[in-house]
This record gives structure tokens, C-alpha cells and sequence, in this order.
């Protein structure tokens, strides 16, 4: 380092070097020994310059932006981002507070309309009962032909088991319904499953409904048909015959209707394939005990092995061994009771 850069830093200053000769010698012979550019050296000697730099850099940023500007900027800035947390956390908990009053005023709305129609319901959030057929469409997206059939047939308004069943299934969940006779349980459970099956697919059967007599299997495949008019299901009844030489390999059915009987012997016999079904109803089920079929039931159910199957019972009485049974086949069931049980 030459003497110029010193007198430069120092200029306007006397510099005794006589007086501090060793000290001057010492300073010299430092520098020299380290080797380090001179810059660097002066660096380290007034160890000003960071701060300065800092400062000369604020210096020319402020000259960029202006100074009222970068003051404003800075305390905006400072400010505002807590300002905004806490805005963002207001707002969460409006939203919050907002979705729970949306949820209590659901619950009363629901519980009042159970009351108007004598829905007894258990299990947890279970979905709100239709208040018409018109929320099949505005909540669930049924397709119009279905409305368009119901029209056809006279039906204006469901009836309570339907207001709250048709909801339960369409949300996926498993089913325990008792009603009285004429209550209109078939529709309750023939609406989800035209809904929710794709009609005429070769995948195999994807619904069974299991009824205690011919004669009403016979009336739900009928009610099935009339239904599903304008789309191509294929609505199967299990006859004697089918059941004995039915080619259940070649056959295109959807929705199969049966008693316990013929399709245990079907399965059995017949090698028909139930692991594909979607939808297992128990209808009549308090019927289905009485007349002894827990056996054929009991294979049907193990039979229907597609894991995400939903199954559903209806019955118009509820007898403790049709309880019994919702339990031991059932998860996180919606049981619904309309009138009294
Ligand atoms: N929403 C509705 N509006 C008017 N009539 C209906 C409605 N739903 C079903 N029905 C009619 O009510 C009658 C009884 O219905 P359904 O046979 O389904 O009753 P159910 O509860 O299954 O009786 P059961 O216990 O005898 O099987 C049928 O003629 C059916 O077409």
C-alpha cells in the first residue's frame, strides 16, 4: 500500500511520522506481511465501511424511490403484514362462525321438518330430508327422465320415509328404514339405485333386492320397470326357471330382483356372480326372518362381496332380530323410523 492511499483517507491531517515512527513501521510492515489489497486493509482498519455501505445502499434507494414514498412504503409495510394476518384470521372466523350457523340453522330446519313428517333418525350427519322432488336435481343432479316417470305416475310429494331414505343412500350411506305398509319404500329405495347405476352396462349385476315372496318380487320388478322408463336397464325377476338354467355368464342384468331361495340356488347351482353388485336391499326384511331365511341371507350378503356395497334394509315393523342383523351387516348406518317403531 502506498503512502497516497493514506494521505488520501487522511487528508487535512498532520501525520507526525517521526513521533510515531514504530507505530508507522508496525502499521507498514502489517500490511506488507499480509498481503491483502489495499481496499480490504482499510477496511479492516476503520471497520466503518458495512455500515456504510449499508447506509450509502439505503441512500441510494431512498434517492430511487423518493423519501416520503419509502417512508410511507416502509411503515405500510411494517404494518400491514400482521395487520393482514389478523384480517386473515378475522376472516377465517367469520367464515367459520358463518358455515356454524349455517350448520345449526341446517339442523333446526332438518329436525322441524323430521317433526312435520314423523321421521325418527340415529347415526351421524345424516342428510337433510327432501323437502320436494325438486331438490333431487338441485341437490343430487337426478337425471329428468326419472322426475319426468314420477310425474307420470302421480307422485307430487315424497312421502316421509322417501324424504329421508332417498338422501341417506344418495350420499352413500348404508340404510336401516322401517315404515308402515303403503308407506312407499320400494320408490324410497328403487330412486338412488336408477340414479346411481349407469343403465345397460355389461359390468354385471350392480343391484339386488332381496323380497320375502314371489308375489312381491314380482310387484317391485313391475315398479322397477315402470321407473326406469326411457332408459335401458335391463330389470331382471328370478324366476324358477332362470334360476334352475339361467346363463348368468351371458345374460346382460343390472338390477336383479329376487327371494332368498332363488338366489341362493342360482349362486350355488348357477355360478351367479354377485361380487360386482353396488346395492343390496333387504326389503321386507322383518318378513325375511319371520318366514326363516336367515341361512340364504346370510350366503347372499357374503355372496355380494364388492367392498364399497351399500345395503340397505326396509321393513315395516323392527323386531329385535331385524336390529340384530342391521347391526352385524351394516357400517355407519343412518337408521330411519317413521311413525312409531
Ligand atoms: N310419493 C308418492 N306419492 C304417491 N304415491 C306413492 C308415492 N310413492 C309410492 N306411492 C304409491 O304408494 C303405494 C304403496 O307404495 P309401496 O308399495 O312402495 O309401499 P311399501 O311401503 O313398500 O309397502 P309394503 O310395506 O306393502 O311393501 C304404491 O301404489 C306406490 O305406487
Amino acid at each position: 500500500m502506498g503512502d497516497k492511499g493514506l494521505s488520501f483517507l487522511f487528508s487535512g491531517l498532520h501525520f507526525n511520522r517521526k513521533k510515531f515512527a514504530d507505530d508507522f513501521a508496525r502499521f507498514k510492515e502489517k500490511n506488507e506481511n499480509e498481503d491483502i489489497p489495499e481496499t480490504s486493509t482499510i477496511v479492516e482498519t476503520v471497520k466503518v465501511e458495512p455500515e456504510d455501505k449499508l447506509a450509502a445502499g439505503k441512500k441510494r434507494k431512498r434517492k430511487e424511490k423518493g423519501s416520503a414514498e419509502r417512508v410511507e412504503s416502509f411503515s405500510v409495510f411494517k404494518k400491514s403484514e400482521p395487520a393482514r394476518v389478523v384480517e386473515d384470521e378475522e376472516k377465517e372466523e367469520d367464515i367459520g362462525l358463518q358455515e356454524k350457523k349455517e350448520y345449526h340453522r341446517r339442523i333446526e330446519r332438518d329436525a322441524l321438518s323430521r317433526k312435520k313428517y314423523g321421521i325418527h333418525i340415529s347415526g351421524h350427519n345424516v342428510p337433510s330430508p327432501l323437502q320436494s322432488f325438486d331438490d333431487l336435481s338441485s341437490r343430487y343432479g337426478c337425471k329428468s327422465y326419472l322426475l319426468r316417470n314420477i310425474a307420470e305416475l302421480g307422485f307430487k310429494e315424497p312421502t316421509p320415509i322417501q324424504r329421508q331414505a332417498i338422501p341417506a343412500l344418495l350420499s352413500g350411506r348404508e340404510c336401516f328404514a322401517c315404515a308402515p305398509t303403503g308407506s312407499g319404500k320400494t320408490l324410497a329405495f328403487l330412486f338412488p339405485i336408477l340414479m346411481k347405476l349407469k343403465p345397460g352396462s355389461k359390468e354385471g349385476i350392480r343391484a339386488v333386492i332381496l323380497c320375502p315372496t314371489r308375489e312381491l318380487a314380482t310387484q317391485t320388478t313391475r315398479e322397477c320397470k315402470k321407473l326406469a322408463k326411457g332408459k335401458k336397464f335391463y330389470i331382471k325377476l328370478m324366476t324358477k326357471d332362470l334360476a334352475k338354467n339361467g346363463d348368468f355368464g351371458s345374460m346382460h342384468i343390472d338390477i336383479l330382483v329376487s327371494t332368498p331361495l332363488r338366489l341362493q340356488f342360482a349362486i350355488r347351482k348357477r355360478k351367479l356372480d354377485l361380487s360386482r353388485v353396488e346395492y343390496l336391499v333387504l326389503d321386507e326384511s322383518d318378513k325375511l326372518f319371520e318366514l326363516g331365511f336367515v341361512k340364504q341371507i346370510d350366503s347372499i350378503v357374503k355372496a355380494c362381496s364388492n367392498p364399497s356395497i351399500i345395503r340397505s334394509l326396509f321393513s315395516a315393523t323392527l323386531p329385535e332380530s331385524v336390529e340384530e342383523l342391521a347391526r352385524t351387516i351394516m357400517h355407519d348406518a343412518v337408521r330411519i323410523i317413521v311413525g312409531r317403531k
